[in-house]
Parts: C-alpha cells; structure tokens; sequence
C-alpha cells in the first residue's frame, strides 16, 4: 500500500491538480483519494477471499460520509464505537447486519439503538455492561448477539497511547475471567453469547503479536466450547499498520495466511475490522505556508493547518511526511525546518528540523499519510473551523463537508438572557 504520490502537485492515480482544489475550497483541507480507497479495500478482502472473513471497516479512523459509502459499495461491514458512528455507518450504506457495535462503554441508549437497529454484533467488555445489556435487549424482547472482547495480556510493540491488549489497559476482560464471563452470560435473558473478539492495538508493524493474540483466542474458544458455548465467531479486531515514513507492515497475504493457521479449522466466521489500513494511505492534509520566518536559531515555516487539525504529531510523536505540492527547482539544496501551525502552544509543531526543499510563502504544502485519525480527531481550539474534507475520484473531485464560518460556529452558541 504505498502513499499517494504526486508528479507536478497532480495526484497519481487521479488527475485532480491540488492547486485548484486549493483555489476552491481554501487551505487547509483534507484530501481523499477514491482509487487509493478502492485499492486499499479490495486488497484487504482479497487477501481473505478464500476465508469465511468479512471486513468490517473501523469508522473511527475516517467517517467521513463518502469514504463510508466508498467502502459500503464495495461490499464492507463497519465496526463502530458509538451511536453516532452507527448512524454514519448505516447512513453511508452499510447494513446493519454487517456493523459490529465496539467500545469499552456502551451507554444503555445507545445499546438499545443498536437493538433497535438489529446490528450483527455487539463486542461487550465488562460484566456491568453485560447485564445492562441484558435488561435492555429483554425489555425489548430480543436477544443480543454477543462478542465479549477479551484482553490476553500480549504487548502490541506499538506506541503506548495506542496499545490496549495489556492487562492494564482499560480494554476488554481479563483472558482469565473470561470462562466465568461467558458462564455468566448464559444465565442471563436477551444474551446470546456468540463469539469472541480481540483487538491489542494500533500501528502493528510485525504478526508476531498478532499472532500471540489469535493464539490465546484459539485457545479460549476450545475451552469455551468444552464449557458447552456455542461459539460461531471470531472478531480479530483492528488491520496492520501502514508505513508512515520507513515502517515496513507485513504483507497482507501473509497476515491472512497467519490468521487461516490459527483460525482455519475452528469452524468460525472470521471479523477483520481494519481502519488505518484502509484510509490511512488515501489520505492527505493540503496546508499553504503563511510565513517562512528564519530565527537565529531555527528557520521556521508557519503554515495554516494546526495541531487542532491533525493532532497526531503533538500527541503520539507521530511522522508524517511533508513535501512541497510544486516541484521544487532542480538541484534546490534541501534545509532544515521545524513545520509549526499558527496555534498558541509550542506543541503545534508538525516536524522538528526535517530536511524541505527551500520553501516560500504561500507555497502549498501536503502532509502524507493524513487519511486515518486525522480529521476525525480535529478539534475548534483557538476557534479554528474544521476543515473541509474533498474526495478525488478520477479527474473530478467533491467537497464532501465544507468549511463552517466562524459566524455559523457563533451561531451554534447561547448566551443565556440572565449574563
Ligand atoms: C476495537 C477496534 N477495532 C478496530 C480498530 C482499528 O484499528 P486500526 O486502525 O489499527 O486498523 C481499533 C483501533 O485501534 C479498535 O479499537
Ligand atoms: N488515534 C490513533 C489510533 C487509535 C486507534 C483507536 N483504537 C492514531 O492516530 O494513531
């Protein structure tokens, strides 16, 4: 899956130039491309096409309405942690008999939206929240059809802010409760415990935990079905990482063969809820330099996106990388910049003394890999509107949310008539 390249600030594999996307939307913008979407998904799917797997698409790391679609109308599932999601992911197209209902805090409304919706599955990752969704699945008269998401105590080698299969991580329930839970959920009304899910983390460059973790699920399932449980399925949770700047992800071909070791004979339906995998690649941040702003110590380039629009950088260390939209001159020498935003924290930096060719203001500039927990994790600080977010499909490209004004953001408040 490699990143989207550019020749001459036109997008490979589309024909869009970012200039006139940029002319019509304004700077800073998030761009997506179809094709890559496209190709992205049917590798996933097609690395599994011999498996009884589905690909149930993690909302949460783009979900956006026309990427949604995108993937709907090639056939995915959606995985999604809240009711909003769920009604974006029904609302792009996605059944409900293919939308996995995950998170570690399901609210007993949105459980009984979910019910009401008659989605595939909910993950369920405590015993309060077991019993919530008991009384709300038999208030309603139907039974829930259950994963409980279990946590088997495997390091996923990736940053510690995105890894959630350690025993102390709030995520899913102890690999060793887990026979006790599953008793448990027998006894209840409006449960129907039908398979286990397992998902250790994010940005997983090697199988090894991967496979770790699959193989302590395997082994649950024998002992759960000794246990006398019938269990049908299997939710492998998240997809690979992607390759940010010199990471190298597993082949998909060879995670699928791993999973069909594992999982081949059991006998159960095999979930993959991949996010960054799908959208992380697709994806960019187009952003135009205000001002190149040359110190006694540093040469900095202030450009107009913000931490507030791509947080990745300021919250994980994350790389992203960066390149001029125009080529640069021939044999322009490159120089040292720290990329920063216009927000008031020094930790609105983007990139500290990365090597650039020599860049000017107003020159555009796009960030890579900016497909997944980008604009989803976008905030207003410093009342910045969201940016807008554009789909390119061959020589055609949409705005698919446009920019608020700073009115309209003002409009959404009330001054209440006693201040
Ligand atoms: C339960 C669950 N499924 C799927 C995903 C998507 O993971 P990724 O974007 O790494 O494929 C996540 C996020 O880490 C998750 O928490
Ligand atoms: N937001 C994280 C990924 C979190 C995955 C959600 N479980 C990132 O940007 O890398």
């Amino acid at each position: 899956m490699s990143v989207l390249a550019y020749r001459d600030g036109i997008l490979h594999a589309e024909s869009v130039s970012l200039d006139a996307v940029a002319r019509e939307v304004g700077t800073p913008f998030y761009l997506y491309s179809t094709a890559a979407l496209e190709a992205h998904y049917s590798a996933y799917a097609g690395a599994f096409a011999g498996q009884d797997a589905g690909v149930c698409y993690a909302l949460k790391a783009n979900s956006n309405l026309a990427v949604v679609r995108t993937f709907a109308r090639l056939g995915a599932g959606g995985d999604v942690v809240s009711v909003g999601e769920m009604k974006r992911a029904l609302a792009g197209g996605i059944p409900a008999e293919r939308i996995v209902f995950s998170g570690v805090g399901k609210t007993r409304d949105e459980m009984r939206q979910a019910l009401e919706a008659g989605i595939h599955q909910l993950n369920v990752e405590s015993i309060p929240e077991l019993e919530a969704l008991s009384e709300v699945a038999a208030s309603l008269g139907v039974e829930a059809p259950v994963a409980f998401r279990v946590n088997p105590d495997v390091d996923a080698k990736t940053h510690a802010k995105i890894s959630t299969g350690k025993k102390e991580n709030k995520f899913g329930i102890d690999h060793d409760q887990a026979r006790e839970v599953y008793r448990r959920a027998a006894s209840l009304p409006g449960i129907k415990a039908v398979g286990i899910a397992v998902h250790i983390g994010s940005q997983m460059t090697d199988l090894a935990p991967f496979r770790a973790a699959y193989e302590r699920v395997a082994a649950l399932l024998h002992q759960l079905r000794e246990d006398g449980h019938d269990i049908q399925r299997l939710d492998l949770g998240g997809g690979l990482g992607i390759t940010y700047k010199s990471e190298a992800p597993p082949d998909l071909a060879d995670y699928a063969a791993m999973v069909r070791s594992i999982t081949g004979n059991l006998g159960c339906r095999i979930t993959l809820e991949p996010g960054r995998s799908l959208v992380g690649n697709a994806g960019i941040l187009v952003s135009r330099v205000i001002y190149v702003k040359q110190g006694l110590h540093r040469r900095f380039a202030i450009v107009d996106a913000a931490m507030n629009d791509l947080i990745r950088p300021s919250l994980y260390e994350a790389y992203h990388g960066i390149v001029p939209v125009a080529e640069p001159a021939k044999g322009a020498a490159l120089k040292p910049y720290d990329v920063v935003g216009p927000v008031c924290e020094s930790g609105d930096t983007f990139a500290v003394q990365r090597p650039l060719p020599p860049l000017a203001d107003e020159d555009l500039v796009a960030f890579l890999s900016a497909g997944a927990y980008g604009a989803v994790m976008a905030s207003t600080y410093n009342t910045r509107p969201l940016i807008p977010e554009v789909l390119v499909n061959g020589d055609r490209f949409a705005v698919i949310r446009p920019r608020p004004t700073v009115e309209e953001m003002l409009a959404a408040e009330r001054i209440p008539d006693w201040l």
